[in-house]
């Protein structure tokens, strides 16, 4: 059997008396696309917190192509681990093009001197950054904005632009928080074709969502959080005919959660 991509054994965070996760494990694979599903507060954010370095698990450990990560988000970054956040984080006034630039500069490798003097080297990096970055834009479906400060895009393209950013670090994981949270169903089916692409290009992906119907047409397994424990995983169709999904799932009527069930297998159909 091959390494996972991302592994997380274990993983425990305690805040003061709330344990907001129980012994977390998941594991992706590589090329792979991974759902966390689960009710307001169940652990999911503090979950990517544990995986990122922004959080020290209580116990457990997280490993990268079967090394240990280290417990800082700069250097989770540079291991290969890049995430996007619930609340959009950009930097809203900075260009378009500035804000993915910042995560191309994670992977430039220059020298002080070439920094200090701007000379030749630095001016190569600094092109081949902005290239990069353009390329990565496109990718996104961001084109033609380079110079729009990012504050003034639309809250879609706003997220699209964090994934542009989070990809400029070359990752091997990806994590997503809520990347279609205030998004139309259009906009909701293009990030999913996105992430698809995303996928595509090698960079395994794990996604946070509260759309089920989203989650369950995206992902190849699905860990379903409640109240800081693994409930169930497993494919979507597993997870999806788990009767303690149904009755514990994010908090809602079973009607409704049967409802967006149907809905999602006649979608997959
Ligand atoms: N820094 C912190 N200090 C104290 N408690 C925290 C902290 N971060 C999260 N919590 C608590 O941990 C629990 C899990 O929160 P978390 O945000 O991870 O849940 P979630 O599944 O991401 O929820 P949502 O779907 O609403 O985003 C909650 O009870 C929350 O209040």
């Amino acid at each position: 059997m091959s390494t996972p991509v991302l592994e997380a054994r274990d993983v425990s965070m305690v805040f003061g008396g709330l344990k907001a996760l129980k012994g977390v494990t998941l594991t992706l694979d590589e090329g792979k696309i991974v759902g966390l599903i689960g009710p307001n507060g169940a652990g999911k954010t503090t979950f990517f917190n544990c995986l990122t370095g922004l959080y020290t698990p209580t116990t457990g450990q997280v490993l990268l192509k079967g090394n240990v990560l280290p417990g800082d988000p700069a250097q989770v970054t540079d291991a290969g681990v890049a995430r996007t956040f619930q609340n959009i984080r950009l930097f809203p006034s900075m260009t378009v093009l500035e804000n993915v630039m910042v995560g191309r500069h994670v992977r430039m490798k220059q020298g002080p001197l070439a920094s200090l003097f701007h000379g030749p080297a630095y001016h190569r990096g600094e092109k081949a950054a902005r290239d990069r970055s353009r390329e990565l834009l496109a990718f996104v479906g961001l084109n033609n904005l380079d110079d729009e400060l990012s504050r003034n895009l639309p809250y879609g393209d706003q997220r699209r632009l964090e994934i542009a950013r989070a990809l400029a670090t070359d990752p091997a994981v990806l994590l997503l928080d809520e990347p279609t949270a205030g998004m139309n169903p259009q906009e909701t089916e293009a990030t999913q074709q996105l992430i698809f692409r995303i996928r595509e290009t090698g960079v395994s992906v794990v996604v946070i969502e509260h759309d089920i119907k989203f989650i369950f047409g995206l992902c190849d397994s699905v860990s379903v959080l409640v109240q800081g424990e693994l409930l169930v995983e497993g494919s979507p169709e597993v997870v999806r005919a788990d009767p303690r999904v149904v009755e514990a799932y994010l908090g809602k009527p079973p009607e409704e959660v049967e409802h967006e069930i149907e809905a999602a297998k006649g979608e997959q159909a």
